[in-house]
C-alpha cells in the first residue's frame, strides 16, 4: 500500500549572516546550509496495517509524512502510495489519503462543523447518498451531534479533533495519516480517538500511519513500529520483539526501613546477601516498559 525506498530529503537554506551589514551579506554571498532531514529511509506498509512512526523531535517524521502526502518532493528515492507517486499526482493521491494533524485543524475556522464537513464532501466529490451514510457513521462513532452546528473556532480541543477525524475519513480513503492525534487531549478524549482509529481500521481495513510521542497510543493501536532518528531507521518491527531485544534488565525493588532500593536483575546479583542487608517491608519486580526501551535505543 505504501512503499518507501532510500527516501531522502535535503533542505537547502540560504546562510544568514548577523552583525552590521549582515542582511546585505546574506543577499550577496548566496551561500547555503544543507540539512538532511530524511536520510535513505526504506519501508513497506501493507494494506490494513497500523504502524507507529516514532522518533524524537527533529527526527524527520513530519518530513516523511509530507513526502507521502505529496506536499514535499523528495531529493532522491522512491515513494509510492496506493500505486501513485504522491508529488506527481498530488490531487489523485489526496483522494486516497486522509490526514489529521493534532497541532492544527484542517477545518474552516468560521464555519459550523457541519458546513465544514459538507465542504469536504463537495471537494472530494462524494455523492449525496454516500455522504449521508458516511456522515451518519461519523456522528455515531465520534458523538458529533452535540456540536455539529457550532463554529469550529468555538469547539474544545477534543471536539475539534473529533471533527478533524470525521473530515479526514468522510470520503473513505484507504489510508489515514495521523500526526499527534491525541496531543493535549484528556484521557476520555484520547480514548475516543483511539477507539475511532481501531474501528476505522477494522471496518474498512484502512491502513494507518501514526506519528505520536504518546507511547500509550502506540501500545493501544500498533503491532508494528518504525523508529527513526536523525533521518534514519533505527528499528522496524513488532513491539514485542523490540522489547525483548532491547529491554533493560528487570529490576528488583526492595522496600526497606531505610527506604526503597532498586537492583538490576542480572546474573551476578546475589539476592540472598542483598535481602540480608535490609530490614524488608516489601519486594516488587519492575518490568521494562516501552518508554524505557525506546530511551535506551536513542541513547545508544
Ligand atoms: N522547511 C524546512 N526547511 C529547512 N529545514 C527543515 C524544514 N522542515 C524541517 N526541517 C528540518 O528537518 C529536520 C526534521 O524535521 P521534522 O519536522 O521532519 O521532524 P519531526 O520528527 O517531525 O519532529 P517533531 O517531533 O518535533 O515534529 C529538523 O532538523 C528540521 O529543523
Amino acid at each position: 500500500m505504501i512503499r518507501v525506498e532510500r527516501l531522502t530529503k535535503v533542505f537547502r537554506r540560504p546562510r544568514t549572516f548577523t552583525g552590521p551589514l549582515g542582511a546585505i551579506r546574506t543577499l550577496l554571498t548566496r551561500q547555503y546550509d544543507e540539512r538532511t532531514a530524511v536520510d535513505g529511509i526504506s519501508f513497506d506498509i501493507a494494506e490494513g496495517e497500523v504502524v507507529g512512526y516514532l522518533g524524537p523531535n527533529g527526527a524527520g517524521k513530519s518530513t516523511t509524512v509530507k513526502m507521502l502526502t505529496g506536499i514535499l518532493t523528495p531529493t532522491s528515492g522512491v515513494v509510492e502510495v496506493a500505486g501513485r507517486v504522491p508529488w506527481r499526482e498530488r490531487n489523485a493521491n489526496a483522494r486516497s489519503v486522509g490526514v489529521v494533524f493534532g497541532q492544527r485543524s484542517q477545518l474552516w475556522w468560521d464555519l459550523p462543523l457541519i458546513e465544514s464537513l459538507r465542504l469536504v464532501g463537495d471537494l472530494y466529490d462524494v455523492p449525496a447518498p454516500r455522504f449521508a451514510s458516511s456522515l451518519k457513521r461519523m456522528r455515531d462513532l465520534l458523538g458529533l451531534d452535540d456540536f455539529l452546528d457550532t463554529p469550529v473556532r468555538q469547539l474544545s480541543l477534543g471536539q475539534r479533533m473529533r471533527g478533524d477525524l470525521a473530515a479526514a475519513m468522510l470520503y473513505e480513503p484507504p489510508i489515514l495519516y495521523l500526526d499527534e492525534p491525541t496531543v493535549g487531549l484528556d484521557v476520555l478524549a484520547k480514548q475516543a480517538v483511539r477507539e475511532f482509529i481501531v474501528d476505522t481500521n477494522r471496518a474498512g481495513r484502512t491502513t494507518v500511519l501514526l506519528t505520536t510521542h504518546d507511547l500509550a497510543d502506540v501500545e493501544a493501536l500498533c503491532k508494528r513500529i518504525i523508529l527513526i532518528d536523525k533521518g534514519k531507521v533505527l528499528y522496524d518491527g513488532g513491539i514485542d520483539a523490540l522489547v525483548s531485544a532491547y529491554a533493560p534488565p528487570r529490576r528488583l525493588v526492595v522496600h526497606a526501613d531505610d527506604g526503597s532500593h532498586a537492583y538490576e536483575l542480572t546474573e551476578g546479583l546475589e539476592v540472598p546477601d542483598l535481602l540480608a542487608a535490609h530490614t524488608i517491608r516489601d519486594l516488587s519486580i519492575e518490568e521494562p516498559d516501552l518508554e524505557s526501551v525506546i530511551k535506551r535505543i536513542y541513547a545508544a
